[in-house]
């Protein structure tokens, strides 16, 4: 079942949500685009493939919701929608990408009912199209594990990550797959805890032995030789930078200080060829997202905190970047790459 989805029946979007996981596997039917924006804010739906899906979806919502006739005001209301839509959660470069994709091929249409269809289509193409990348890319990842490998992993880069297979543990997935004995060690990535909640249960779910540990457990584990690979995803992929969930830049360090390869895997809808590392913005969270968990208060109320949900690691502290056209070595000339790969 994927992550997320438009129910022809209802009309709407489907989408599971993660902050129900582990405990249920609760379906979410989503009417209006101010929902899905929540949806978004709440983590409900979460991790950039999946958030490039949501963005065509939500395109698609407004198409569908906007009451005016008028054309003109139509594409106007069509166009505010689409940019509070890309705002909700800054960091991850697929949620614009899914909105402009799905964008532009609507305004191709000449009249609204040409538009809802384009953008319903293109948003369904893009939630197909992540699915075949995420395979792709488990396929090449899969050439960098050997049989018997521990791999590590923080935060959640699976199917619940995207709309199905998922990036890192795609490749995971891919190589067991093909018949290689894959044992994972998940970091349980506070503070939303991704990594405990979500990872474990979909490797569980696939019979993938995992071990869950705290982050601050990664040198330990590292030092003691007990990891061969690191695999994570990517938010935002800049010629200078990966932007990940928060850890990930310690693990980087960590890695590479024991001589372990450091491998991100991610479609090129997370390649931002336009920014460097010091031109993105780090969304910054809830303090109560470090005072509270499950209710209950685990910090002063009142305590300062610093909660920002992503950091950057260094292209010099990656081996590897695994995507869906191949495996690339930093350091890398972006505009080489686009010619290369004629993006
Ligand atoms: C396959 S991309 C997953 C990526 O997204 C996550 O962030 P969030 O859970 O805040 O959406 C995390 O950075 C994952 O690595």
């Amino acid at each position: 079942m994927r992550t997320i989805y438009w129910d022809d029946k209802k009309g709407c979007v489907t989408l599971v949500d993660q902050t129900a996981l582990p405990v249920k596997l609760l379906l979410l039917d989503i009417h209006e685009v101010r929902d899905l924006e929540d949806a978004i804010l709440k983590l409900k739906v979460r991790g950039a493939p999946a958030l490039g899906a949501a963005g065509g979806f939500g395109v698609a919502l407004l198409a569908y919701t906007i009451k005016s006739r008028d054309i003109k005001e139509y594409i106007e209301k069509l166009m505010s929608g689409a940019d509070e839509l890309k705002g909700t959660r800054p960091t991850a470069v697929n949620l614009s990408w899914g909105v402009e994709r799905t964008m532009r091929k609507a305004l191709t249409g000449k009249d609204i009912s040409e538009i809802q269809s384009l953008a319903l289509e293109e948003a369904k193409a893009i939630a197909d199209d992540d699915v075949a990348r995420c395979k792709a890319i488990g396929e090449h990842g899969s050439k960098l594990l050997e049989d018997g490998d521990t791999v590590m992993t923080h935060c959640n880069a699976g199917r619940m990550a995207c709309v199905d297979w998922g990036t890192a543990l795609g490749v995971i997935r891919s190589a067991v797959a093909e018949g290689k004995k894959i044992k994972v060690i998940s970091c349980e990535t506070r503070p939303l805890n991704q990594g405990c909640r979500i990872t474990t249960w979909e490797l569980m779910e696939d019979g993938i032995p995992v071990t869950l540990i705290t982050d601050s457990m990664s040198g330990h584990v590292m030092r003691k030789g007990m990891v061969d690979k690191v695999i994570v995803g990517a938010d935002r992929i800049v010629e200078d930078a990966v932007f990940n969930k928060i850890g990930t830049y310690t693990h980087s360090v960590v890695a590479k200080a024991h001589g372990i390869p450091f491998y991100v895997a991610a479609p090129f809808s997370t390649f931002d060829f336009t920014k460097k590392e010091k031109d993105v913005v780090i969304e910054e969270r809830s303090g109560d997202e470090l005072r509270y968990w499950g209710g209950m208060q685990i910090a002063p109320k009142d305590v300062q905190v610093y909660n920002p949900a992503f950091d950057a690691t260094p292209m010099e502290n990656v081996t590897a970047i695994i995507t869906e056209l191949g495996i690339l070595k930093p350091p890398m000339d972006f505009s080489e790459i686009k010619k290369k790969f004629n993006i």
